[in-house]
């Protein structure tokens, strides 16, 4: 039993990529050096937190489906990035979806085990930026999972001129069966609907998923939460040095242009995303840095 498991991070190979799996007597996490990519959390005893597609592949230079992409220096489709975002990167670059970070090898800074929490640290150094983004900065991400699961997303200007980017932390859920959950903490949010030409709306009450879903929810401070009645659980998603945070599930016709996802999987996941992004975005002096975290924290209603 998993009761009074040590905490530990061991290394591993999962196909073509080298990994981490963090232990504790809480939960088992996975976590690929590609990306700085957590495949998937699952706390002792529950189903998972942390959803990864069983289609998910695990090759060299491409994000898998599932798990929480890191999203940098810009989120999304670099051309829907406010002005300043899209000023850091030469005209004519190559622009992925939601940047480039996901895609490379980062730097292992030490597995570690804290008491009872097992930890991991990674770093992605671009003393030259990447591509036609030509700027140095330092972006640190720090796992730690002990009852929870936190991840802290750290970006140092290294460069002499102000750097301005979006992010996200692009978490996807598991949940029963995303028609059924409620999404609670966003009544009164303002958001954008990107399926219904980018207009501004405002929440009224809790989140039901009934269709393709795609938001940006802006002025965020408060944990939002996940209900899942089928699996009689509550997820608590906490942020920190956010106040921005996508929401989206592909539905019946995105589902089938996904890569990496079967043609049902949209029922079995929701993305709820930490974000910087649309009037958010991060803008950091020379020299300055800043963290944006997350904490997710699963609690079952019991018999
Ligand atoms: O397929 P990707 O590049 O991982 O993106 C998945 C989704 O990511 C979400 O964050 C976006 O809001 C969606 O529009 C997008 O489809």
């Amino acid at each position: 039993m998993g009761a009074h498991r040590r905490a530990a991070v061991v290394a591993t190979t999962v196909k073509d990529l080298p990994c981490w799996r963090l232990v504790s007597e809480h939960g088992e996490a996975l976590v690929a050096r590609q990306g700085a990519q957590v495949l998937y959390y699952a706390p002792t005893g529950q189903p998972p937190v942390v959803w990864l597609s069983d289609q998910a592949e695990f090759r060299k230079g491409s994000s898998l489906r599932g798990g929480i992409p890191v999203c940098w220096p810009w989120f999304g489709q670099f051309a829907r990035n406010p002005e300043a975002v899209r000023a850091m990167l030469a005209p004519g670059a190559d622009a992925p979806a939601h940047g480039f970070a996901r895609a490379l090898d980062w730097r292992d800074g030490g597995p570690r085990v804290d008491g009872d929490a097992a930890c991991l640290r990674l770093h992605l150094d671009l003393p030259a930026g990447h591509g036609g983004w030509h700027h140095a900065a330092a972006v640190t991400l720090d796992i730690r999972l002990d009852d929870t699961l936190t991840l802290t997303l750290s970006t140092r200007n290294l460069g002499p001129e102000r750097l301005v980017l979006s992010q996200a932390l692009h978490t996807y859920f598991a949940v029963s069966d995303a028609r059924d959950v409620a999404v609670e903490g966003l009544d009164g949010a303002a958001y954008v609907d990107t399926l219904m030409d980018w207009t501004p709306q405002v929440q009224d009450g809790p989140l039901s998923i009934r269709g393709e879903t795609d938001r940006i929810y802006t002025g965020l401070s408060a944990p939002m939460q996940i209900r899942d009645p089928g699996w009689r659980r509550t997820i608590t998603i906490e942020a920190a040095g956010s106040r921005s945070a996508v929401v989206w599930n592909p539905w019946v016709d995105k589902s089938l242009r996904l890569s990496q996802f079967r043609p049902d999987s949209w029922r079995d996941m929701l993305c709820i995303e930490t974000a910087r992004v649309w009037d958010d975005v991060l803008e950091l002096a020379p020299g300055a840095a800043a963290d944006m975290s997350v904490t997710m924290r699963a609690e079952s209603w019991g018999a």
